[in-house]
């Protein structure tokens, strides 16, 4: 559904995309997961051609990007810039023209379920409302692909929770969603695939229960087989095998293993 290969992207002669790779599958919740700068919202923009690559193809679809493809796509952007003097019904009204999928059933469900005054100008709603509100367009958009720049970011514990369980079930629709985040803990519960980007480049990429299977933490010292090391987390060694040594890992730790150790070429972990 997305297929990102060999982006590229300098700003001033600073290289912040290099090289980066990767596919999300129809169905997928996808996690973009990596330190402050990494490139994660440079990587978003190039995909929305929001900023234009330097090189790399980016398929949507299965065809390349084409601009009658963002009627498909909705977005919640990383600043949650609005329009001045919009209210909720405004931006309803325009999100409905956009999007030719678009449920009014589904945008008045959520509106009511979260208390959210429709004739409120959304820019003097708080940061938190105004993420939720947002997601309440994309998903009343109904769009093919969700992009979303740390969707639960200023949210409430409950409120997390509720976005989470929201776009667990707009997935199982069907449709592609594809998130950048640095709230791991919650990734584990809903995501079902991540990248993890350092200093531009993905320095790994699977399925969270394939990651957590052929990997293991071991406690220093204790024998590592025959298994490659990948990284430190703690006190202790994230490493990818095929034999049952260690224990299994959290999402968390093979996160921390794979950024604690070297970035080179993608396949140097594969
Ligand atoms: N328009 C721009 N001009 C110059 N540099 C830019 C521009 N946009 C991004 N950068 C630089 O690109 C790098 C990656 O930024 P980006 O916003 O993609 O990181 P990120 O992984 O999303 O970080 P965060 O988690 O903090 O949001 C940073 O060093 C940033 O300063």
């Amino acid at each position: 559904m997305i297929k990102i290969s060999n982006l590229r992207k300098q700003f001033s002669g600073n290289q912040v995309l290099s090289d980066v790779s990767f596919s999300i599958d129809t169905g997928s919740i996808f996690a973009l997961i990596g330190p402050n700068g990494a490139g994660k919202t440079t990587t978003i923009r190039c995909i929305l051609r929001a900023i234009k690559p330097d090189e790399g193809i980016i398929e949507l679809f299965g065809e390349p990007f084409r601009w009658e493809m963002k009627k498909r796509i909705a977005v919640v952007n990383e600043d949650r810039a609005v329009f001045r003097n919009f209210t909720a019904r405004d931006y309803a009204q325009i999100w409905s023209c956009l999007y030719p999928s678009w449920n009014d059933r589904i945008f008045s469900n959520f509106i009511s379920k979260y208390n959210l005054n429709l004739l409120q100008k959304v820019e003097s709603y708080s940061i938190g409302m105004k993420t939720l509100f947002f997601v309440g367009l994309c998903v009343s958009s109904q769009a093919d692909i969700l992009i979303l720049d740390e969707p639960t970011e200023h949210l409430d514990p409950t409120i997390r929770l509720e976005i989470m369980s929201i776009l667990k079930k707009y997935a199982d629709l069907g449709k592609t969603i594809l998130i950048s985040s640095h709230e791991i803990y919650e990734i584990e519960e809903y995501a079902t695939h991540f990248g993890i980007m350092k200093e531009g480049r993905i320095v790994y990429t699977d399925s969270i229960d394939t990651a957590k299977e052929i990997h293991r933490v071991v406690e220093k010292g204790e024998s590592v087989g025959d298994g490659k090391i990948i990284g430190v987390v703690g006190s202790s060694l994230l490493i990818k095998t095929s034999k049952d040594v260690g224990r299994f890992p959290k999402l968390n730790d093979i996160v921390i293993g794979y950024l604690t150790g070297r970035t080179e070429s993608t396949n140097l972990f594969s």
